[in-house]
């Protein structure tokens, strides 16, 4: 599998007469690793053996520390499970890359009644000893400009919108400070809940009543914030679970009774749940993070987020803390911060919304429609092998290109709207353990995602608006590494060209002739009709307010900085000067 720096920049593939290997040739393609075959009738019968998956298990149900009644504040270690967490090569975090002191360059702009200071380091920020030690598992150093500003907001209990760039540690930025935050209060606040280890019956009295909500609008990303939130909750009280559609509901209902801090959902499931009785309470909730909130409410799940946050048995009193976190900003997501949020809240953001980074090299490749599919083989053939996703319109092409790539001889799975959840659990896991390095996907399941070493994103097909085009490419260089973004473009995409050229120009990138007649004139200005612009009537929105267009800063330009010197000192383990704002709880 290439690596972050061994990956050469991208050349527009020739249309080449390069012939389509014939089924059953080989299982082979050049470099790639061998294609995995895909038996849907014993898939279906026996999940576990499609695709040499090593179990049938649901992401529901994976691994978290046990916490037992006589470990106390900071319980022991358990060797094996962190090698699980921490360590599992399939499943790793992602790792910062080179150029993470590019990502350390962004600015913050605050909005609203309050400037809490930002941390430089995980250490000053007053965190519980557990999250020290459990960040320094994750391998982080130092925090994002994201997690410098929502650590102490969050540690003083404002509700928040909090909007960064795709890949910019949005996810760490809550879980940090809130698990912190209950850390040591838990055994307080925490409902009660069976010994682990003993048996559970269903419809017994243990209710789930977590203290943190986060809300996602995909199964893909819930599970994956879940898999952060085992991590963070490490070695505490703090008992995560995941309720998503699609997949078993026992399996669900029974982590829930085993216990449940935290709690992450999708919003179908959660109201299911909620609406069934004596499953799940929200009443003790102290939380509510809202992620992803802009794709939330393009995927039409405004009505419920209603339900959960106004119409639920959620805790109503001063002490709960709202936020919603997203890489967009439309105004539709303003609208409603309005309601959920506090008045006194204020707006986080890092660098211009809905900006890309100049780690990913944009190419747009004229393509007409009728030599895509071609072009996209030869793309593939070109391209080293390295893991990538190629992004169409719809499930039937998500569908025709797995057929035909695979054909092909090359690794590809694909995941969309129609697979059952176990063919996109397993169809994720491929991809993340490199079985499966191609993966062929919609949008809306590959929101969020982040997999290690994407190198190459493919938009086969042109998304239809540029904030879809900004989360897409931005499944590649997370975290300061870099990553190559391909788009096949035609005259049928006219309508986002000028906003895609704004893009390219803002990240210094190649605007090719055929989209040089989109070049805007005079200075590069970002309009509310994308994603950014201020909504005056927008209470939300406190003093220092800016209702001017954003001119886009020249960010990421520099030398690079030298962040990368600047070494966070030790951790101040086993310290028990932790912050927990003061919540009186
Ligand atoms: N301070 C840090 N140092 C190093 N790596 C980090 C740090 N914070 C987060 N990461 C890693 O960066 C990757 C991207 O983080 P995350 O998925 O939270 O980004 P995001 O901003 O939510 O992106 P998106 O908008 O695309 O969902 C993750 O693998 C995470 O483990």
């Amino acid at each position: 599998m290439t690596t972050d720096t061994e990956f050469p920049p991208a050349v527009a593939p020739e249309i080449s007469d390069q012939t389509v290997p014939t089924e059953n040739e080989s299982d082979t393609f050049g470099e790639w690793v061998p294609r995995q075959k895909f038996d849907y009738a014993t898939y279906l019968a026996k999940p576990e053996a499609a695709r040499g998956q090593p179990s049938g298990n649901w992401l529901a149900s994976g691994e978290r520390y046990e916490w037992k009644e006589e470990y106390g504040d900071v319980a022991p270690r358990d060797e094996r499970l962190e090698r699980e967490l921490f360590g599992h090569p399939d499943d790793e975090p992602i790792g910062k890359g080179l150029d993470f002191s590019k990502v350390l360059q962004l600015t913050a702009d605050i909005i609203g009644p309050h400037q809490p200071k930002a941390i430089e380091t995980f250490e000053e920020a007053g965190l519980h000893p557990v999250m020290i030690e459990n960040i320094k598992f994750m391998g982080y150093t130092t925090p994002t400009p994201i997690q410098k500003m929502c650590i102490p907001t969050i540690l003083k209990g404002y509700d928040m919108i909090s909007v960064a760039q795709t890949g910019s540690g949005k996810t760490a930025a809550f879980l940090i400070p809130i698990l912190s935050k209950l850390m040591g209060k838990a055994k307080k606040l925490a409902a009660p809940r069976p010994p682990p280890g003993s048996q559970i019956v269903l419809g017994s009295h243990y209710c789930a009543e977590p203290l943190v909500l986060v809300v996602a609008p995909t199964r893909e990303l819930s599970t994956q914030i879940f898999d952060e939130s085992r991590r963070f909750c490490y070695r505490s009280m703090l008992r995560p679970c995941v309720v998503y559609g699609g997949a078993d509901t026992y399996t669900q209902r029974i982590e829930l009774a085993k216990g449940c801090d935290v709690l992450i959902a999708t919003p179908g499931r959660l109201l299911d749940f909620m609406e069934r009785g004596r499953i799940l309470s929200l009443r003790r909730v102290k939380f509510i993070v809202i992620d992803e909130a802009d794709e939330m409410l393009d995927m039409g799940f405004e009505p419920q987020l209603r339900r959960i946050i106004e119409d639920s048995d959620v805790n109503q009193d001063d002490d709960r803390v709202c936020m919603m976190f997203s890489a967009t900003f439309p105004k539709s997501v303003r609208k409603l911060a309005k309601e959920f949020l506090a008045d006194e809240n204020l707006i986080i953001k890092i660098g211009r919304i809905g900006s890309t980074h100049s780690n990913i090299k944009q190419h747009v490749i004229y393509t007409d429609e009728a030599n895509k599919q071609t072009a996209l083989f030869d793309l593939l053939c070109s391209s080293p092998p390295s893991r990538t996703i190629i992004f169409a319109g719809n499930k039937r092409t998500v569908d025709r290109l797995d057929d035909f790539l695979y054909n092909a001889r090359l690794p590809t799975t694909s995941i969309h709207g129609d697979r059952t959840q176990r063919e996109r659990e397993d169809a994720l896991i491929s991809f993340r353990s490199g079985k499966c390095p191609i993966l062929i996907a919609t949008a809306v399941a590959a929101r969020g995602l982040d997999v290690k070493n994407v190198m190459h994103i493919i938009n086969y097909d042109m998304p239809n608006n540029i904030d879809e085009y900004i989360h897409r490419i931005g499944r590649t260089a997370r975290i300061g590494n870099h990553g190559l973004a391909t788009t096949f473009y035609n005259e049928g995409n006219s309508e986002i060209a000028e906003d895609l050229v704004k893009i390219l120009i803002e990240s210094n990138q190649d605007v090719p002739d055929f989209l040089e007649q989109y070049r805007p004139e005079g200075e590069l200005k970002f309009e509310e009709s994308e994603s950014e612009g201020e909504d005056n009537d927008n209470p939300v929105q406190g003093d220092g307010g800016n209702a001017d267009d954003w001119v886009a800063p020249a960010q990421e330009n520099g030398s690079g900085g030298d962040s990368w010197g600047v070494e966070a000192p030790p951790a101040a383990a086993g310290g028990d000067n932790w912050n927990d704002g003061g919540a009186g709880w």
